[in-house]
């Protein structure tokens, strides 16, 4: 695995985190992306070499609704950027993990992804990202 791709963090409303993270970050969100298949509109900040990814929920039972009604707002997931995100996922099946998919996923700014569940990785959910 490479660097850390972006840190995750589950929001109630994306509006005010943007705000918020604005002015905690100095910078604007370069983007905003909704991807229905997860149920989720994003927004990004770059800040030095780091990415943040915001994510509010846009479905009532999607991954980020029920971690919202669970947990509450805070860090949802930790993505590593990866060169070759089959062999990854290969890689890590046979380390023991859990993998979330069978095969990558169209995820947001332009990256394919795969999530390794939170109960194999010490609770915490891992997001495998490699650009499209
Ligand atoms: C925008 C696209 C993409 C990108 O390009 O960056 C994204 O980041 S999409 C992000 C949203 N998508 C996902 O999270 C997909 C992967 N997640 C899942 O498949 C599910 O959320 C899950 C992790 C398998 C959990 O689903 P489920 O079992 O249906 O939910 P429960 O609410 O019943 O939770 C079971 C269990 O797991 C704990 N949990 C859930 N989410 C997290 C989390 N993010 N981090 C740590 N732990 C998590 C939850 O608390 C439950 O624990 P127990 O109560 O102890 O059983
Ligand atoms: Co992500």
């Amino acid at each position: 695995m490479n660097k850390i791709e972006h840190i995750g963090i589950a929001v109630n409303d994306l509006k005010t985190s943007n705000n918020l993270f604005e002015k905690l970050l100095g910078v604007a969100a370069y983007k905003e992306e909704e991807v229905a298949s997860e149920g989720v509109i994003t927004s990004f900040f770059k800040t030095g070499p780091n990415k943040i990814e915001l994510l509010a929920s846009t479905s009532e039972d999607g991954p980020i609704a029920k971690f919202l009604a669970k947990k509450g707002e805070g860090i949802h997931h930790i993505a590593f950027a990866v060169d070759d995100i089959i062999a990854e996922m290969a890689r890590l099946k046979k380390e023991g993990f859990i993998l979330l998919n069978e095969v990558p996923k169209k995820g947001a700014d332009n990256k394919l992804v795969a999530f390794v569940h939170p109960k194999s990785s010490n609770g915490v959910l891992i997001e495998l990202c490699q650009d499209a």
